[in-house]
């Protein structure tokens, strides 16, 4: 009895995709739709580090606001409060110089408030009352920061010191005369209870940073950063895993044409625009589920699941006719791009190396034929070379001026 080829439905297939983002919309000129974010002062790795310590300062500042004022004024001593007034501001100015890359300045300004209020308060109502506990907090601060490793062990050495000989001159020396019992048990409660939220907030919010964070990573591991589109690693390993899972699809190689002398006429940062421009064409014109990579350069491959090479022919088709009919909009100019494509299905060829030489050849044959046209069956073979004419005519007309129709006969010849 013949074995049961399991083949995956394309469902199923999809679920395991759920990586793959689904791709901006560029708008490379700005125009239309809401504003755009400002850019970012900071580079990268350093915003994903201040998106870390972010949550940190927002905790800092509810606590000062809406926990330690109420509870300093409760006990009726202003000059706490002037404290944690002072630290509300030195922690602002903390974020905006962390902001602004500073990370070292504005995490050790975080910190050394927070030691002053812990000192403080232990030094008026002195030691079991639970200010002590702060000092886990200014720990924490101090360990995920970006300050030199040796500056934090000196750091945490003086905090743990200063603290300890706090606590162990205010219990000798000066018990807390004017809490009653029941208030510092109370106050006991409230600075445990306090802790605990703070802590609890600090690591759920570090727990949602790194996840954040972690899908970031991995989106632009997978992503090419220009376009948009899935990189050549992500969009390969797409096929393989198709290919190894037996689904059908067919593959399109999509190449812009004549993109050097776009670059040379109209400069590389048009071209970068132009390139982000055609994967929105491109995005238009595929079906959820189709995946769409960055190949090379000004190459781009499509993966089409579930589609023999007819119904990729009429797919590839309809993008060329995107592509050509919407010509990338500048402020004084409208650039016209036309692309050639090349089609294998996923039963032609046994291994993804060759499907994809497949498609590679039939785009050289598109290309040959004159550019501006698809090609889904080997035809290369066929066709009788075209005179030099017919090119120089091709790269005139896809010099960006009104594009070319598509030529049937040549295709499916
Ligand atoms: N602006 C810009 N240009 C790129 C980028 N990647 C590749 N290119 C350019 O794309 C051009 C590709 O040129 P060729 O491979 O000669 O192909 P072509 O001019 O498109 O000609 P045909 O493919 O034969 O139609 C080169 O000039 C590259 O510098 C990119 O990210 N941005």
């Amino acid at each position: 009895m013949q074995g049961k080829v399991r083949r995956m439905t394309w469902p199923n297939a999809m679920k395991r995709d759920s990586l793959i983002m689904p791709l901006r919309l560029h708008r490379p000129w700005g125009e239309g739709g809401p504003p755009l974010p400002p850019r970012c002062p900071l580079p990268p790795e350093r915003r994903r580090y201040f998106d870390t310590f972010a949550h940190l300062y927002g905790m800092a500042l509810v606590a000062y606001a809406g926990l330690m004022m109420p509870l300093f004024l409760w006990l009726g001593h202003p000059w706490p409060v002037g404290i944690v007034l002072a630290s509300l501001i030195v922690t602002l100015i903390a974020r905006g110089l962390h902001l602004r890359g500073h990370m070292a300045w504005g995490a050790g300004l975080l910190w050394a408030v927070m030691v002053v209020l812990i000192c403080e308060a232990i030094r008026l109502y002195g030691a079991g009352v639970g200010f002590e506990f702060y000092v886990g907090l200014a720990l924490l601060v101090l360990h995920i920061s970006a300050l030199p490793r040796a500056c934090k062990i000196v750091l945490s050495c003086l905090l743990i010191g200063v603290v300890g000989i706090l606590l162990i001159s205010v219990h000798r020396d000066m018990p807390p005369a004017s809490l009653s019992p029941a208030m510092a048990t109370g106050l006991l409660w409230i600075n445990l209870a306090m802790m605990g939220m703070l802590f609890g907030g600090v690591l759920m919010g570090l727990e949602g940073v790194t996840e954040r964070l972690e899908r970031t990573y991995r989106r632009e591991a997978l992503h090419d950063m220009l376009t948009g589109a899935l990189n050549r690693r992500a969009i390969l390993s797409i096929a393989e895993r198709w290919r190894r899972a037996q689904c059908p699809f067919a593959l399109v190689l999509l190449d812009v044409d004549h993109f050097k002398r776009f670059n040379d006429l109209h400069g590389h940062a048009t071209g970068d625009a132009a390139l982000c421009h055609l994967v929105n064409c491109l995005q238009q014109g595929l079906r959820e589920g189709d995946m769409l990579g960055r190949y090379g350069g000004e190459e781009f491959m499509l993966l089409l699941p579930g589609m023999t090479r007819g119904a990729a022919m009429t797919v590839a088709e309809r993008i060329a006719a995107l592509v050509r009919e919407q010509p990338l909009a500048l402020p004084d100019k409208s650039l016209g791009m036309t692309v050639s494509q090349g089609i294998a299905a996923e039963d032609e060829a046994a291994t993804l190396g060759e499907m994809i030489e497949l498609a590679d050849r039939r785009l050289y044959a598109a290309k040959h034929a004159g550019r501006d046209r698809v090609m889904a069956w080997d035809a290369f073979e066929t066709l009788s070379p075209l005179p030099d004419q017919r090119i120089a005519e091709g790269a005139e007309a896809c010099a960006f001026s009104p594009p070319r129709r598509h030529d049937d006969s040549v295709i499916k010849a």
